[in-house]
This record gives structure tokens, C-alpha cells and sequence, in this order.
């Protein structure tokens, strides 16, 4: 099965590659990270070598420092329909859900296999992961061959250097469930290439490592977005109606939502397309 074509638009700003990401990333955020040199005064930044100030938004917050335009990931994918709708909205990701100890978003692995196989290459194909270790990783990347793989247990952080060596071209993705200003050390101490903001309880004794519907504590996201030197996803708890809102106070490079789209369990088409265009900003 194929996917319709996705808008010319969208393709054209998103590399699933990843090179022009890391670019995007690397120029505005890794300026704010010296904003302590380069913010100080013109005179001092030009001295500096710093590059340009970032382009603040006039709108609503669709547009993070930098002038990038906020990235969309729909995760919890549940089958090729829900993957086409997503692609066809203009998501720039989509995140599917193998094994995990709890939540709403798990499906078959054969599944996910032809949902990826099927989605164009404009669309990143994002495998949510509970595996810990990088022989098990791996083995579940051969199997379903995505573009990303988002790590959701806080102990899969120590198997990132194998995984990059393993699979080059395999962006990665890890989870920090916010819990207070302690994330912003793990965030820090990243090897990954994109860091994912999230809500779980991975120490509850049902582990919670996503699709929990519930918001953190924006303050320390937006600090950790405002001190990352790489591109930060902002999840849990995500709506239509307060997507606006953490625009405006987190500021991160894309968003990602599961049960805010899926009151009764399915992807609702008329709230994905009101998260679209809360995101996008077209009133
Ligand atoms: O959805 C799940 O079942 C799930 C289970 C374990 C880890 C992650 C999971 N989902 C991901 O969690 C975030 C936030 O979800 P929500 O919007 O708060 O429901 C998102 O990446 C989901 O795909």
C-alpha cells in the first residue's frame, strides 16, 4: 500500500536524513547556549563571531526561536489508515509503539513493519521502544527498519553509543520523563541525537514510559530546551487546546501526541486536524 503525496512544503523542510535537522538545531539552539557572550551586545557579538539573533515569533507560537517551523510527530499509530491520515495532515513523523509494560499505543511488531515499509520517505518513522539493551535494539530495528528509534526506558540511555555505531544512519531519540530540575542533568548527559520530553513514571511499580496523557512541569522542558544543543521534542499530555500554550512557554523544536488525539481509543481525524492547525497556526 502506498501513502498519497505528501505537500511539496513539508518534504522540502524535513530530511528524514537528518543532516539539514541537525543543522537547523544546532545553529539557533547552540547560539542561545552562549547566549551568556553573544546576548550581551551587539558590539560584544560581532566581536564574538556569534551568529545572528534569532528571529522571534510575531504569531502564536508556532514558529520556536530560530524561525523553524515546529515539527509534528502523531504517535501511537495503530494501522496503515491512521499512518496515511497523519501524513496526509502533514505530521513529519510517526511514532509506532512495540512492547511496552503499559499504555494505550503498543501493536504487533509485523504491523509495524508494513506501516513502515509503506510510509514515504518524507514522513520519519519513529519505533518506541522499551528494550534496554543494544543487542535487543538492534535486533528490533533489522526487524522493522524505521528511521528513528525513540528510547522510553530511562537505562536504554547507556546503549546510544553502540546503537550509533551499529546503525549510522538510525536517528536517536531519547526519553527523559521530567520529573523536576534533576532532567536537566540527564539532559546534559545526552548522547542522543534528539532528546523527547515526556511524563511517565519509569520507577512506578507498573513502569510508565509514555501514553500517560498527563502534562510536566513546562518551566524545566523550556529550560532544557533553552540550554539543549540539539533538537527537543515536547510530549505528555498534549491537546488540541494546550498545544498553543506549550508552544509559547517551551518552545521545542517538534511536538508529539498519542492519547490527546484518541478519546476513544482511535486517531479522531477532526481532532488531529485542530492540533494541526493550533500547531501550524493557520486561523
Ligand atoms: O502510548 C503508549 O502506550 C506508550 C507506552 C510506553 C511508552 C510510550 C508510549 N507512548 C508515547 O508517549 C508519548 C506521550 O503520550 P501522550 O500524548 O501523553 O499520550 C508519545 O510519544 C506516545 O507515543
Amino acid at each position: 500500500m502506498s501513502f498519497p503525496s505528501v505537500p511539496v512544503g513539508l518534504a522540502a523542510r524535513f530530511n528524514p536524513a537528518g543532516a539539514g535537522d541537525r543543522a537547523v538545531a544546532r545553529g539557533p539552539l547552540g547560539h542561545q547556549r552562549g547566549r551568556s557572550t553573544c546576548a550581551l551586545s551587539r558590539r560584544r557579538a560581532r566581536r564574538h563571531d556569534c551568529p545572528p539573533a534569532p528571529v522571534r515569533a510575531k504569531e502564536n507560537g508556532t514558529r520556536a526561536l530560530g524561525g523553524h517551523v515546529t515539527r509534528v510527530k502523531i504517535c501511537c499509530i495503530g494501522s496503515l489508515g491512521e499512518a496515511q491520515a497523519a501524513a496526509r495532515a502533514g505530521a513529519d513523523a510517526i511514532g509506532l509503539v512495540a512492547a511496552m509494560p503499559s499504555g494505550p499505543g503498543p501493536i504487533p511488531e509485523p504491523l509495524i513493519a508494513d506501516i513502515i515499509a509503506a510510509t514515504p520517505p518524507t514522513v520519519m518513522t519513529v519505533l518506541l521502544s522499551a528494550e534496554t539493551n543494544s543487542a535487543s535494539l538492534l535486533d528490533q530495528v533489522k526487524r522493522m527498519q524505521p528511521k528513528a528509534i525513540q528510547l522510553v526506558d530511562p537505562a536504554a540511555a547507556a546503549a546510544v553509543p553502540d546503537l550509533r555505531a551499529a546503525a549510522p544512519t538510525l536517528r536517536i531519540i531519547e526519553v527523559l520523563h521530567v520529573t523536576g530540575p534533576e532532567s536537566l542533568v540527564d539532559a546534559e548527559r545526552s548522547q542522543a541525537d534528539m532528546l523527547l520530553l515526556d511524563s511517565g513514571a519509569p520507577d512506578a511499580a507498573v513502569p510508565e514510559l509514555g501514553g500517560t496523557g498527563r502534562v510536566h512541569d513546562w518551566s524545566v522542558s523550556a529550560e532544557i530546551v533553552r540550554r539543549a544543543d540539539r533538537p527537543v521534542w515536547l510530549a505528555g499530555g498534549l491537546t488540541p487546546d494546550n498545544v498553543t500554550d506549550a508552544l509559547r512557554t517551551v518552545r521545542p523544536y517538534g511536538v508529539d501526541i498519542c492519547s490527546g488525539l484518541r478519546p476513544a481509543g482511535a486517531l479522531d481525524g477532526q481532532k488531529l486536524a485542530s492540533f494541526m492547525q493550533a500547531v501550524r497556526g493557520r486561523r
